[in-house]
């Protein structure tokens, strides 16, 4: 991505790319993995199954490591990040994947970062091979000021962060936009702030985000409370761990066999987020609308144009939406989707 590895220090540059729920992360990757300068660059996915780049997807190197179609390598961690990192670099050495000289890993919205840096540092064989070069962090100009009241992840993401990109000012007030631009630079002043609309960005914005990234990061870690780990061991049970999140905090993922009209769903939909937007941190799914699946995507009480795809990215034509709620019952959402799909038949 920057033209070169890392040579003076031999070891591969990982940029770590957060953002709470919704904030746009995956929008970013799946422009950036299209853009010629990320051929030698490998994405680390924390989540499985996010759609925008699954479509890309030309060929699979192994269970967890896949080919797209500009040679950049896609990588979804499926047991632990600690072990694809190693694997990727095992994969690469042994020639069985291209060379690279980056990594970008893009955290799921809902983890603290703070783990994942610490691990790269006291991890011994991953410091060996990979360094951080700097976290980098999106937060959503409409939804954001609520998730930094609501969610210390959301905010751990910022204080990290080296650079941060407010997206979602194409729908957002001015305002808006400069009280999350205050917000943010009052818990890290150090940080760049800027514009990010619809993840247009030159691959470039995410790199060399240099020794700042070591120092704000230790610095942080201190101010948050985080011990500081030492060598080996502890860092690896950091990252193991499941990261602790408010436990009223929920995902519920819903299937449905029988296709939706585009009516019948958005009803639903608009039913759901006007009893209950606040408590829907995220939605998102591919929904089988008369035969055709279309992407749908929600934050909070905003929800998102639907993408129609010009097909279905595999054979599974089942509607699927994943909702990460809080203190929403399983029930309401399913009664409320299957009385929709019901009279609509
Ligand atoms: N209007 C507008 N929509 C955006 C922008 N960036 C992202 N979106 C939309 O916001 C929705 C969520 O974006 P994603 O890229 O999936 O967000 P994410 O951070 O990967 O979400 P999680 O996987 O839940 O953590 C999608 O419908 C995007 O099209 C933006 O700058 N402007």
């Amino acid at each position: 991505m920057d033209g070169g590895r890392d040579l003076l220090a031999g070891r591969i540059p990982v940029t770590l790319l957060t953002g709470f729920l919704g904030a746009g992360k995956t929008t970013l990757l799946a422009k950036l993995v299209r853009h010629p300068d990320m051929k030698r660059v490998a994405v680390v996915i924390n989540e499985v199954g996010e759609i925008g780049i699954d479509h890309d997807i030309v060929a699979t190197a192994s269970e967890n490591i896949s080919l797209l179609a500009n040679g950049c390598i896609c990588c979804s961690v499926r047991t632990d990040l600690q072990d694809t990192l190693r694997e990727l670099f095992g994969q690469r050495r042994a020639g069985a994947i291209a060379d690279f000289d980056r990594v970008v890993i893009e955290t799921t919205g809902l983890a603290d970062p703070a783990p994942v840096v610490q691990t790269l540092s006291s991890d011994t064989m991953l410091a060996t091979h990979y360094r951080l070069d700097g976290v980098v962090t999106l937060v959503d100009a409409v939804n954001g000021a609520t998730q930094l009241a609501q969610q210390p992840e959301a905010v751990k993401q910022i204080a990290l962060a080296d650079r941060v990109f407010i997206t979602k000012s194409d729908i957002a007030s001015a305002a808006q936009v400069e009280a999350l631009r205050s917000a943010v630079e009052s818990l890290n002043p150090g940080a760049r702030v800027s514009l990010l609309v619809n993840g247009e960005i030159a691959p470039g914005e995410l790199t060399n985000l240099g020794l700042a990234s070591t120092r704000a990061g230790a610095q942080t870690l201190s101010f948050l409370g985080e011990p500081l780990q030492g060598e080996g061991g502890q860092g690896e049970r950091s990252l193991r761990r499941t990261p602790p999140h408010d436990p009223a905090i929920r995902t519920l993922s819903l299937r449905f066999e029988r296709p939706f009209t585009w009516n019948a769903f958005s009803a639903a939909m608009e039913l759901l987020t006007t009893l209950r937007g606040p408590d829907l941190l995220r939605v998102k799914g591919i929904v089988n609308v008369e035969g055709k699946p279309v992407v749908v995507q929600g934050v909070q009480h905003v929800f998102h144009e639907p993408v129609e795809l010009d097909r279905w990215p595999s054979a599974d034509t089942d509607t699927r939406l994943v909702f990460i709620t809080r203190r929403i019952e399983e029930r309401t959402i399913r009664n409320l989707f299957d009385a929709v799909a019901a009279a609509a038949s």
